[in-house]
């Protein structure tokens, strides 16, 4: 079957009470899966990347002009009448008023609960990853010590940080153990989510969310490790595609600068990991000497958000 690409957007707009909201079509009668609801977009046309597409699909269908649409993610799907491959942009900014043409209902919805359905089925992943929070920590016991991690993740949890990963290479097996139990209680105090690196007992005894799988383990992996969330270290564009294969939820993708972590190893810089990320396989977050401050950057190059170490235990 032949390889139809695809644009679809994630038009977002801040709620009254600050949470951002993205927008629903409901299929017209008379399409493919109607009363379905989608992203708006479409097909893209001879001669034009999946951002024309975009940009002229949002103009005819919705009367919208696209400021700033950001690569995000993209994804493949089987029907029974098309093989469609979903280039997801996030919108982030437009203007102009939406006139819609083509769809029976818009809705704005948010990703911690939709009130319409059904989606499309080539949506549903698309939804988990839109609930990703834009920031994942990542702990260094082994360098701070076991109580002033602990205490940095409260201070953070309390200020509302909700993706964590326990990364401790550097603690011997019982005090991993013991430090990753606590962290988890102390996570799901807060109703954030863990992942634990490298180590899929550990994480499954710890009573974890996921597992986070660093590149080596990534590439030796012939099965999704079965918890609710598994995440993985990539540093090219083939470990990025071999994550979305094996059915991770998200990557990291690094470094983007030069960092204490990986002491003698350069950073690639935003035009590289723009480069190879382009419209990424899956969910990914920036990683390597940064800071929430540079989340806008990381999402115009094609992230989802940021990842860090030391940044995230600041303040
Ligand atoms: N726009 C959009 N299409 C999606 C989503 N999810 C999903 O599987 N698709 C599929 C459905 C269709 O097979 C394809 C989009 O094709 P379409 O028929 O809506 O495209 P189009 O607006 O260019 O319409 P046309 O040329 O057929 O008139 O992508 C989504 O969220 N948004």
């Amino acid at each position: 079957m032949k390889l139809t690409e695809v644009a679809a957007a994630v038009i977002e707009q801040r709620g009254a009470d600050g949470i951002t909201e993205f927008l629903l079509g409901q299929r017209a009668p008379g399409t493919f899966y109607p009363g379905f609801w989608e992203f708006p977009g479409g097909k893209v046309e001879a001669g034009e990347t999946p951002h024309d597409a975009l940009v002229r699909e949002l103009r005819e269908e919705l009367g919208i002009e696209v400021v700033r649409a950001d690569p995000w993610l993209r994804r493949q799907h089987v029907y029974e009448h098309a093989h469609v491959r979903l280039n997801f942009f996030r919108v982030r900014e437009w203007h102009g008023e939406l006139h819609d043409h083509v769809h029976s209902a818009l809705a704005w919805q948010r990703a911690d609960g939709l009130t319409v359905s059904p989606m499309l089925p080539a949506n549903a992943p698309v939804l988990a990853a839109l609930a990703l929070p834009d920031f994942y920590a990542i702990t260094h016991a082994g360098e701070i010590g076991i109580d002033a991690q602990l205490l940095a993740l409260a201070h953070a949890l309390e200020g509302g940080l909700k993706l964590v990963q326990l990364r401790e290479p550097k603690l011997d097996a019982p005090r991993r153990a013991a430090f990753v139990h606590a962290a988890v209680d102390l996570c799901h105090q807060y109703g954030a989510r863990v992942l634990v690196n490298g180590d899929l007992a550990l994480a499954e005894a710890a009573g974890a969310d996921g597992v986070h799988l660093p590149a080596v383990q990534l590439a030796a992996q012939t099965l999704r490790p079965d918890l609710p969330l598994v995440a993985a270290s990539c540093h090219s564009t083939a470990e990025l595609e071999r994550a979305a294969e094996l059915g991770c939820d998200f990557a990291v993708f690094g470094p983007v600068r030069a960092t204490a972590t990986h002491p003698g190893i350069a950073g690639i810089g935003w035009d590289n990991f723009a480069a190879a990320l382009a419209v990424p396989p899956l969910p990914t977050f920036a990683l390597g000497g940064l800071s929430r401050a540079d989340c806008d950057a990381a999402q115009r190059a094609g992230a989802h958000g940021i990842a860090a170490i030391r940044a995230a235990w600041e303040g």
